[in-house]
Order: structure tokens, then C-alpha cells, then sequence
């Protein structure tokens, strides 16, 4: 049998498998889906590849000379036991490969957990005598890769069998997690042993045993630490003592302390909403509802649904808001049938989740982008909450889209899927008005106390002369009402595009980053000046570079500015901050929100990440600090990226009884996102915003493909990048637009001069083939040091 092998080699992609010859040991334990290790080029280093194709040799090479066959290499060795991927995933990763620009294998290891894609090792472990005395020399356990072939494929039988254990060990600590427990297996032995007066610990140990029952266990560590690991081993020995290893799942911090939670009673726009999804099968919704209309309570009962008539569902929200406040809802109603799949978990932990799910015993996956791939069988239903979220496009390759991928499941598997969001991606929006997906709405919050909160918009121009720092008059003046009441208040500086940096008073020098062309950015904490795109830090300096003036002064104001101004105003105030810098550590991020929801601080401030999902009845001011870095980039959607912003925040405000107050502090009061979020209307928005589109040609009337192509010598890419320009312009037809090439708004990162073009087009038969031979030139030998990005609908243009 020969096996088709695509094979993981960085420096030489290719979606071409590879055929292998299937060693005779292994010919009926490997299958489609398995991992292999095969020796590849002419130094036939070992490689790692997925089986994509199991063919007969006469099936492969009809018509071809047994020599041919002869010259094939062989399978090196097997990684997996059982399939990581499935026929769906496969079938999937096709059809990914012809909308996302990147080779198939890089695709295939996105839809596998990290730990699955780096190097590790397998124990086999059993506890039957007879094999670990023939194969394990005596031993309890045995390293897979110390096997020889005869052996590994012997293994691989026993395991099918059920007569062998097996676990992974990952290089990078990752192993399975297990808890060892000592149980009491047999009295009468124990009661027959003698123990010689000297043996005093032994003696203490029979005596603790002798005051319980067949069957008690006791953990390991603690038994060990009452009365030594000798003892206990000398109990195990006489088989009175048996030891166990039990796997625990990481995750499980996750469903402590969470109280079981009933359904709502939904009230009639909801009702609508559920009737229609749940009635349905195999359609696409788009669920609109302003913030707080119950949206969260529709996802639950529609899964509840799902989860009855025997299917399974995959419920995806933006990274940042996945929150144990937010998982919390979900597991309280479906205890331990949830998985959750988050970033923040180690590689073990979001491998154990994976599990848990192949295994059948998670009926519904709760994460963030990546949990579209999750391993579900019979799904019943997709949901995507806050759709429009620019994180469900992974900014890597491959460069997919998790509504795509959840539109091709929902298909594959006859289920429903849902979009829902307060403030839609205009894709989205003008999909459901032609009918392609079905529009239900929700037009007012779900808590009957709750309405909507009060905008006012601040004039920032009018408000110069009477700002103090950051703030205007009015938003000082309610910040102090909302403390004195003990109402708490959030705060938003909106930090996209610039953010604080220092200035020469004397010359204007700003100091640049000398890989990125950009400025670098204060940071007060660490007294040093950063780049946000390489990483790159250095000591804040006392004399300008340039002149050697010491009128160095700091600039723009970022969160750590603010606070400080806060202290100053409101010296009582507890005030919490949330961004990039407070939440690095795992769990900060929680730490802070859950400390904010329990009344531990009066003011929250932070950068875009505070704009979702928080549901505090308490907070009844929302201040927003600068409502305007956005709308200035150079990127079509920033008016809707504006809205949206603004729309989010607006909604953390008077969730409960009481009454939420929302201020905008803006330079340009007059622009339509600005004057629309102020009210809050996005149907008005979507209209006026489409218009602009339609006029100049972009999504989603257009659909747009961004090329950069990025070389460390600026020469070699403006030539590359026409070069690229003129294959676009002889394989598409006259219909598609090419604009460029011209710089990145930010030309140079990294040490990497970049220059992107942009294909417009409504209809364009020749676009897969014309862009496959542009992300091939990349594999020539002499464009090695060449990087083309292909990015098919790209959210992000800076
Ligand atoms: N039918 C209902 N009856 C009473 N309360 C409800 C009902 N549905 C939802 N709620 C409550 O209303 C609040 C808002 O609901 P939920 O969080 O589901 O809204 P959402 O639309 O998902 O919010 P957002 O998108 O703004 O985060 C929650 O506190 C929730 O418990
Ligand atoms: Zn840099
Ligand atoms: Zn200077």
C-alpha cells in the first residue's frame, strides 16, 4: 500500500502529497488523518506529514514500472494511534485552500490543538503483567520511540485491543495532567499482616487503614506525606494497597464554583427569534439586537434545543470576551457537556479540551476563533456573537475567516447558523437584506427595568478653553455625581492609531523605532520607549538625541497618563486600569473585570478591551476620552470600526434598574458615525454607510484581495511588487481593479520595507489561478528572502 504524505517542510511548501510505501507491519493500523514521520529530500531528513490518501501500489502507478515503486521511500514512523483528523477536516481543508492563499499543511495543523503540531512522545503504559514482562521489560510503562517497527506496529495491535495504555509526553511540559490515588483494596491481607514492633510508620499505616472500608481511596501526594513513600510502596507490594492514575482535565478551574442557572422566561421579540431558529434547519440568520436585548439568553436555549434532540453545537465569541463572567453562563447551564477552548489555556489544557471533545463527552464548545474547528460530530447548530469582531479573521496564515469556516460546517452537517451582533459587519448586514441569511431583530433590552441609555455628545473644539488635561467640565462634573451616589463609572480611551510619545520641545524630534517606521511609545511603568510592532524597548533619554536639549516633554495621552490625572482629580477614587500592559499576566484579565464587578473600584479605565460584554448593573456612566483616533486611518472601515466602538461601550451603561449615562468627548461632532452612535442607530448608520461604499466601489459591494509584499531591501520590493502587479494584470480580466503598488501606512516593520496592492472585483473566474502562481513565486530560489502576503478580505489595512 502507498500512502499519500503531505509533508510539513517550511522552506519548500507545496500542496503536492507525497507517496510513501506503508511498511508491512503497519498496513492495517495506519489511515487517512494520522500523523507519519517520513524521510524527505535527498539528505532524507525526517519530517512530519498528514496521510491525506491510502491507494494501492497497482491503483497509484498504473502504466508505471515496478522500478518507480521500488524508488519510493518508506514511512519512518507512525505518530498517532487513531486519526487526529477526520474526513470532514480534510474535505474542509480543500475548500479552504482555494479561498485562503496559504499551502494546505498550514491550514491542516490550524485545525489541530498546539500540542498535536509540536514534538513530543508516547508512554505506553499496562497493567497486565504477562505484556509488560514480555515487552516493557518488567517495567509498567515503555517509550513508543524506543520500539523498533515490529514492535511499534505490535503495540499499536494491543492498543486496539484495549490491553495497552497510551499517553502523550510533550517535550514542552505539556503532558496529560493525572492525580495519583491510593485505594484499599483488600482488609483481609491487611488484617493478616504482620508487622515487627520496630516498623513503627508501617504499623501507624495499618491502623489509619484498618478505621476504613474496601474501596476508600486516598490521594497519593497526602498519603505520602502522612506516612512516606516507602511505606506505602510496601503496602502496594503486598497487594493491599492498589495505586491508580487518574486524568483531570486543566480546564477545570473553569467549572468550579459555578451555580446551576435555569432558563429565562424569553420574552416576546426573543420568543420570535427562538421560534425561527429552532424551527429551522440547514439557514443562516442574522440576529441584530441593540445592546442588552437578551441575545446571550437566545444562544442558550437555541443550544438547550440542540442539545435535545441528540446534536452538538460550537458557540464562538471574540477572544476578549471570553471571560469566566462569560463562560459562567454557559457552563452553569450545561455543566461539564461544555468545552471551552481559549487561548489563555496551556497547550495541555486546550489538548485535554480537544479530547474531551473527540471522545463525544463535550456537546457544546464555548471559545474563541479556533473552536470552528472543533471535532464535533452532528452539529446542530453554529453560533458567532459580536460577528462583526475583526479577531474572527486570523491575521496569519492561513489567513482564514471563522464565519466562512462556520458558514462550510453549518452546511456540511445540515445545521443552522447564527450571526448575532448590536452592530453588524456591513457584509453581513447586506447579506441578510438581499435574503441570503434571515434577518430577526431585537429592538429593546430584554431586563424589562432596562432601557437604553442618554447620549451626549461633548464638543471638544467648544470645550478647549475650559478642559483641564484630558477632560472636559461636564464629564469632571458627572464623574463626581456618579462618586458621590457610590455609582461606578468606565472609562475609554480609545488608543487605536496613536498613543503617547515624547517630543523634543526644542527641535521636534520624536524618537523612532530603527526596524519599524513608526514612533516609539512611553511607557511610564517601565521608564522605557516601545515599538508596538517589533517589541523593541530602550531607556526613555534625558537629552534629545538630536540637539542635546533636555526640554524632552511627553505627549498624547495613553491610559497611564490618565490615570495619573485621575489620582490627581478624584484622589478617593479606587481606580482600576485595563490595558495591554495590566493584562499580560494570565488571568489579569479577569482578575480585573471580576474586582470591578464586586464593587472594588469606582472607575474603570481602559483601551477598546472594556468595550465588551461586561453586564455590571451598577456602572451608570460611561465617559468615552477621545472618540476620534479611529476615524483618521487610513482604512475604509474605520467609520464602521467608529460606530461600532462607540455603540459597544454606549451598551455597558444602565443595564439594570439603574438609569446609564453615556459621554462622548469628540473633535468631529458632525461626522455621521459619531452623530449615529450618539443615538444609537444602526439601521441608519448601515444605510448612509452603504452608500459610501457603493460609491467608491468598496465591500460590500466589491469584494477585495490585499497583496504585500515585503522585503528587507526597498528596491527589490517596489521591483517584486510590479513584478507581481503585471502577472495580476495579464491573468484577470479587465472587470477587476488593481490599486498600487504603494507603501503600508506603516511601510517599514520589522526590518521589512512592505508595499500592498489591492484587487477589486465583483466577479473574477481567473482570481484562484492568478493568485496561486503569485504565492508560488515565493518558493523560487531566488525570491528566498521574499515574503508575499495574500489576504483575501482583509479587516485591516494599517
Ligand atoms: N427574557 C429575559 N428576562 C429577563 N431578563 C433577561 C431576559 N433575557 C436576558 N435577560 C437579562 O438581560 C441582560 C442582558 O442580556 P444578555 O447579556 O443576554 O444580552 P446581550 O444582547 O447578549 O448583551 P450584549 O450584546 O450587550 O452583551 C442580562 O442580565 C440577562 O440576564
Ligand atoms: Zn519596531
Ligand atoms: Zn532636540
Amino acid at each position: 500500500m502507498i500512502a499519500k504524505v503531505v509533508v510539513d517542510v517550511p522552506t519548500m511548501q507545496t500542496d503536492k502529497p507525497f507517496s510513501y510505501l506503508i511498511p508491512n507491519e503497519f498496513a492495517s493500523l495506519v489511515g487517512i488523518g494520522m500523523r507519519v514521520h517520513v524521510p524527505f529530500g535527498k539528505s532524507n531528513r525526517l519530517m512530519q506529514g498528514f496521510i491525506v490518501d491510502i491507494v494501492s501500489i497497482t491503483d497509484a502507478h498504473i502504466g508505471q514500472d515496478e522500478i518507480a515503486v521500488k524508488t519510493l521511500k518508506s514511512i519512518s514512523e507512525v505518530l498517532d494511534f487513531e486519526p487526529v483528523l477526520n474526513d470532514e477536516q480534510l474535505e474542509l481543508a480543500g475548500a479552504m485552500r482555494q479561498t485562503v492563499f496559504a499551502y494546505k499543511i498550514s491550514i491542516l495543523k490550524a485545525m489541530l490543538p498546539n500540542l498535536l503540531n509540536s514534538s513530543y512522545d508516547k508512554v505506553l503504559t499496562t497493567t497486565d503483567l504477562t505484556i509488560a514482562n514480555r515487552y516493557f521489560d518488567g517495567k509498567k510503562g515503555k517509550r513508543f520511540s524506543s520500539l523498533d517497527k515490529q514492535a511499534q506496529a505490535l503495540m499499536m495491535k494491543l492498543h486496539r485491543d484495549g490491553k495497552i495504555k497510551l499517553s502523550y509526553i510533550a517535550e514542552s511540559k505539556a503532558a496529560i495532567k493525572v492525580v495519583k490515588r491510593v485505594s484499599l483494596v483488600d482488609i483481609d491481607l491487611l488484617n493478616d499482616l504482620e508487622l515487627t514492633a520496630r516498623a513503627t510508620k508501617r504499623l501507624e499505616l495499618k491502623q489509619f487503614l484498618q478505621a476504613h472500608l474496601a474501596g476508600d481511596d486516598w490521594s497519593y501526594t497526602e498519603l505520602v506525606a502522612m506516612f512516606s513513600r516507602e511505606v506505602i510502596k510496601f503496602f502496594i507490594s503486598k497487594n493491599i494497597l492498589k495505586l491508580t492514575e487518574i486524568e483531570v482535565s486543566r480546564a477545570k478551574d473553569y467549572f468550579e464554583k459555578v451555580t446551576p442557572d435555569d432558563h429565562k422566561v424569553l420574552n416576546p421579540e426573543q420568543m420570535v427569534a427562538y421560534q425561527a431558529i429552532t424551527q429551522s434547519q440547514d439557514k443562516t440568520f442574522l440576529l441584530e439586537g441593540v445592546t442588552g436585548s437578551g441575545k446571550t439568553e437566545i444562544y442558550l436555549q437555541v443550544i438547550a434545543h440542540a442539545i435535545s434532540q441528540g446534536k452538538t453545537a460550537i458557540m464562538l465569541v471574540p477572544e476578549i470576551s471570553l471571560t469566566p463572567l462569560m463562560t459562567n453562563r454557559f457552563i452553569a447551564r450545561f455543566g461539564d457537556h461544555v468545552a471551552i477552548m481559549h487561548s489563555g489555556l496551556s497547550d495541555g489544557e486546550k489538548y485535554d479540551e480537544w479530547r474531551k471533545i473527540v471522545a463525544g463527552q463535550a456537546k457544546v464548545v464555548v471559545g474563541a476563533r479556533s473552536a470552528i474547528f472543533a471535532p464535533l460530530k452532528n452539529i446542530g447548530i453554529i453560533i458567532i456573537d459580536e460577528e462583526h469582531e475583526t479577531s474572527y479573521k486570523q491575521d496569519s496564515n492561513p489567513r482564514y475567516h471563522a464565519r466562512d469556516v462556520a458558514i462550510w460546517r453549518a452546511k456540511y452537517h445540515g445545521a443552522s447558523l447564527v450571526l448575532g451582533s448590536a452592530t453588524p459587519s456591513l457584509e453581513t448586514r447586506a447579506r441578510a437584506q438581499k435574503g441570503v441569511y434571515q434577518l430577526l431583530r431585537l429592538t429593546h433590552r430584554a431586563n424589562s427595568d432596562a432601557q437604553l441609555p442618554v447620549i451626549k455628545l461633548l464638543d471638544m473644539r467648544q470645550h478647549l478653553t475650559d478642559q483641564s488635561g484630558s477632560f472636559s467640565k461636564l464629564m469632571l462634573d458627572k464623574i463626581s455625581e456618579k462618586l458621590a451616589k457610590h455609582e461606578q463609572v468606565v472609562l475609554m480611551l480609545n488608543r487605536r492609531g496613536y498613543s503617547s510619545f515624547i517630543m523634543c520641545r526644542d527641535c521636534g524630534f520624536v524618537p523612532d523605532c530603527p526596524n519599524c517606521d513608526i514612533s516609539l511609545t512611553l511607557h511610564m511603568d517601565t521608564k522605557t520607549l516601545n515599538c508596538h510592532y517589533c517589541g523593541r524597548t530602550q531607556p526613555i533619554p534625558y537629552r534629545c538625541p538630536n540637539c542635546e536639549s533636555s526640554q524632552i516633554r511627553y505627549y498624547g495621552s495613553g491610559t497611564q497618563k490618565v490615570e495619573a490625572e485621575l489620582l490627581d482629580l478624584f484622589p478617593d477614587a479606587r481606580i482600576l486600569r485595563m490595558d495591554v500592559d495590566t493584562t499580560k499576566k494570565k488571568g489579569a484579565h479577569e482578575r480585573i473585570l471580576s474586582a470591578f464587578g464586586s464593587g472594588e473600584a469606582d472607575i474603570l479605565l481602559g483601551t477598546q478591551m472594556i468595550a465588551k460584554g461586561l453586564d455590571f448593573p451598577n456602572v451608570t456612566l460611561v465617559g468615552v476620552i477621545n472618540a476620534d483616533t479611529a476615524l483618521n486611518l487610513p482604512d475604509f472601515r474605520s467609520s464602521e470600526r467608529t460606530f461600532q466602538l462607540l455603540t459597544q461601550v454606549a451598551g455597558r451603561a444602565g443595564r439594570a434598574q439603574k438609569k446609564g449615562e453615556v459621554l462622548i468627548q469628540t473633535f468631529n461632532p458632525d461626522h455621521y458615525a459619531i452623530q449615529l452612535a450618539g443615538t444609537q442607530n444602526y439601521e441608519a448608520f448601515y444605510k448612509q454607510e452603504m452608500e459610501f461604499r457603493r460609491k467608491l466601489n468598496y465591500p460590500p459591494y466589491f469584494f477585495t484581495v490585499q497583496l504585500v509584499i515585503s522585503h528587507q531591501d526597498e528596491a527589490v520590493a517596489v521591483k517584486k511588487s510590479y513584478e507581481v502587479m503585471a502577472l495580476l494584470q495579464e491573468q484577470l480580466s479587465d472587470q477587476a481593479r488593481l490599486l498600487g503598488p504603494i507603501p503600508k501606512p506603516i511601510s517599514r516593520t520589522h526590518n521589512l520595507y512592505h508595499y500592498q496592492l489591492l484587487i477589486k472585483y465583483r466577479f473574477e473566474p481567473g482570481l484562484e489561478k492568478a493568485l496561486n502562481t503569485v504565492l508560488d513565486m515565493t518558493q523560487a530560489r531566488e525570491n528566498k528572502a521574499l515574503r508575499i502576503m495574500i489576504d483575501n478580505e482583509p479587516q485591516n489595512f494599517m
